[in-house]
């Protein structure tokens, strides 16, 4: 599961329904967010059937991932990474990425993102109907380079391109 930043949730929540809209309790809050050094809104993104399964000895069955996504979804997450589409060769365990994106539930209000290291994968995941794309750039580059191929500067502009 990764987490992308802020609390102050309520504040956020209602700015979310409402753009725009900025109460004298939104101010308030966020204030009160600021000098507790926390930050104003925390998103919580699920990866385990992407960045969990991946790392799998063993591959696991296209229903089971589908199962373990629907019930998920009914869990109150915003975001599930689903997937990725990415070499087979280099990641077998996310082969199944399209028929996987098909066979999802997709619930009101989450977010059914994947991930994609290159064009190719980026054109792929669109004609899958994925609507939501991460793609990773320079904390993988860092931290994960020697997992990678081909070298930073051949990946870096199909990335900004995406
Ligand atoms: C890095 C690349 C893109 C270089 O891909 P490349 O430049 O094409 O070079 P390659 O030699 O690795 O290519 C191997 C084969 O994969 C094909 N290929 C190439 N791209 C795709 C694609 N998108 N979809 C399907 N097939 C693809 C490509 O066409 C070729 O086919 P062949 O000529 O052998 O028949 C490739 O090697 C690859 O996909 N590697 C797997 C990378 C990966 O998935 N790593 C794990 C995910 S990152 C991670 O887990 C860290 C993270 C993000 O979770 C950290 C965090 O969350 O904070």
């Amino acid at each position: 599961m990764a987490g992308s930043c802020g609390a102050g949730h309520a504040a956020a929540r209602r700015r979310q329904a409402a753009p725009g809209l900025h109460s004298a309790q939104d101010g308030a809050e966020e204030q009160e967010s600021q000098a507790s050094g926390l930050p104003e809104y925390i998103k919580i993104v699920e990866v385990g059937p992407r960045d969990g399964l991946q790392n799998e000895k063993v591959i696991v069955p296209t229903d089971t991932k589908i199962e373990l996504i629907n019930r998920l979804s009914k869990t109150g997450l915003p975001a599930i990474e689903v997937t990725s589409f990415v070499s087979s060769k280099w990641v077998p365990q996310m082969a199944d990425h399209k028929e996987v994106m098909r066979g999802i539930e997709r619930h009101p209000g989450v977010q059914y993102p994947v991930l994609t290291p290159n064009l190719k994968g980026f054109h792929s995941a669109v004609s899958a109907f994925v609507e939501d794309i991460h793609s990773y750039l320079l904390h993988v580059f860092i931290f994960f380079l020697p997992y990678f191929l081909p070298p930073v500067e051949i990946s870096i502009s199909p990335c900004i391109f995406v």
